[in-house]
Parts: C-alpha cells; structure tokens; sequence
C-alpha cells in the first residue's frame, strides 16, 4: 500500500443521453488504501460511472483524474495500460482455451506492452499460475473456459483483470448469479486482494458492501446521494427512503 492518497478523483462528471443524465454532477475521491463500494437502486447510474472511468464512454462535461493525470477524453486501452482495469471489460473470456491460457494472455498482453518477456517465455505461465493459486483455480488450470460453472468463470474473470496488473481494479458485482458459498468465496478473495490494490465495487447485495467495503457511494437518478463510511451511510435518512426502504 503506498499510503491513504487519492487514486482517482472526478469533479462534477456528468453523462447525458439525449433526455437522460445518468451521471449527474458527481464529485468525489477515491483513496488507495480504501475499499469504495458503489450502490444504488436500478438506472442510478453506476455502471455508466464505471463506463467514463474506463473510457467505454465520453463524459459529456466533468474531469476525470487518475493518479494525478487527466484522463477524462483518454482511449479506454490508454486508460487500461495505465492500470485501471475493470474486471469484466478485459475479460472476454475465449470459451475454447484453457483456464491458464486465458489469463496467460492477459500476462503476456501486459508484458508485451513493455517488450520485457517473448511471447514463449515459460515465466507467462508461472505468472498464470500465480495468480490462478491466488484465487484458487488452480485445480482448473487445465479445464476450458467454457466447461467452469458459472461462479468460477466470474472468478476468472477477476484472475485475468489480475494479469494485466491492475493499479486500481473495478468489480461490477463481482457475485452476481452465485450461490451463497460462491459468494462467501468471493468475498474472502475480494478481502485478499484490497490488501494489493485499491478496488471499487458496484454491488447490489448489502451483506456483501457490509462486509468488505470502507465507504459507500451511493448513485440516485445519476446524482451522488452519500459518500461516507457504511455506518454513517447506513443511518443516512434520504438513502434508507431511496434505495434500503427504511430496513437498514
Ligand atoms: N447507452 C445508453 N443510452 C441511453 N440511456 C442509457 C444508456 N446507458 C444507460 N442509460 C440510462 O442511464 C440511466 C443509468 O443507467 P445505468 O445502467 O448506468 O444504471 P445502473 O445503476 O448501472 O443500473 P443497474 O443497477 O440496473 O445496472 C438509466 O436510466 C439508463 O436507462
């Protein structure tokens, strides 16, 4: 960890589609040593926030700051190369390789981007293999992608955004369609890996945010409604009547 700075910053970032704004005047810091979980009911904008992070969309006004640079109009592979990596963006899995090729291939693709290792360098591999043992797929080295039950291949995906060496990793609901033991797996690797580098997380099930997030930004119709540590943020009026109906 190298410290409680700001990793990412956005200043008044706004997306508008035709009649809609899905992002709405968001401000807001995200530090490196935090877990930030983005919340919000349906259509409140997060996975269109996640979109100008990465570049898959233009911001129609607003700044978007990435370790001290602005990469509010970069090319999402400039965005990509610079280390902020969204997990299921990068991770077209390919159905027919193997479970080490496809994250081999996310080593190499970021190894190529600095001319360190040939393509045949047995260290690819290794590296694979490293990670695969960091998220516990190692026993699926060897099996295709498209044979993985639905819950190891979300898992692959994160080992593949892995391979590119994230500097700032997003996980759009990294626990989606799992089962509750899937889930609890996926927490305990979430929990693993914010100790490596800062993530944010979009996720619907509170268990989950409850469970591993430092603060919570909470999207309503495009607009920040909170964005605080879960305790304040859970006791929060506006955000218990909009989005936890009073329950929290
Ligand atoms: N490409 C698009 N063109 C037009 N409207 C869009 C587009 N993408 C998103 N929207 C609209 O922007 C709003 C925010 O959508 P977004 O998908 O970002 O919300 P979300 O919080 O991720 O929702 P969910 O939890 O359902 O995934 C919605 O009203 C959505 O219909």
């Amino acid at each position: 960890m190298n410290g409680g700075d700001t990793i990412l910053r956005v200043e008044n970032l706004r997306k508008q589609f035709d009649g809609i704004v899905a992002v709405d005047d968001v401000t807001a810091e995200f530090r490196r040593d935090e877990l930030h979980a983005i919340i919000g009911p349906n259509g409140a904008g997060k996975t269109t926030f996640f979109n100008l992070l990465t570049g898959a969309l233009s911001p129609t006004s607003g700044t978007i700051v990435f370790e001290g640079e602005d990469i509010t109009h970069a090319a999402p592979s400039e965005i990509a190369r610079r280390g902020l990596i969204r997990s299921y963006q990068v991770t077209k899995l390919f159905d027919g390789l193997t479970v080490l090729e496809n994250v081999a291939i996310a080593v190499q693709s970021r190894e190529n981007a600095y001319n360190f290792w040939g393509a045949t360098d047995p260290a690819i591999d290794e590296r694979a293999y490293e990670i695969l043992e960091q998220v516990d797929l190692t026993s699926k080295a060897d099996s295709l992608a498209e044979n993985l039950s639905h819950g190891e291949q979300r898992t692959l995906e994160i080992a593949v955004a892995l391979g590119t060496e994230p500097k700032l990793l997003l996980l759009d609901e990294p626990t989606s369609g799992m089962s509750p033991e899937e889930t609890r797996e996926v927490i305990g690797l979430v929990g693993d890996l914010r100790t490596e580098f800062p993530i944010i997380l979009i996720e619907h099930k509170m268990s989950v945010v409850n469970e591993v997030a430092d603060r919570i930004l909470v999207l309503h119709n495009g607009r920040k409604l909170a964005d605080d540590r879960p305790e304040v943020v859970k006791q929060d009026e506006e955000v218990r009547r909009v989005y936890l109906g009073g329950t929290a």
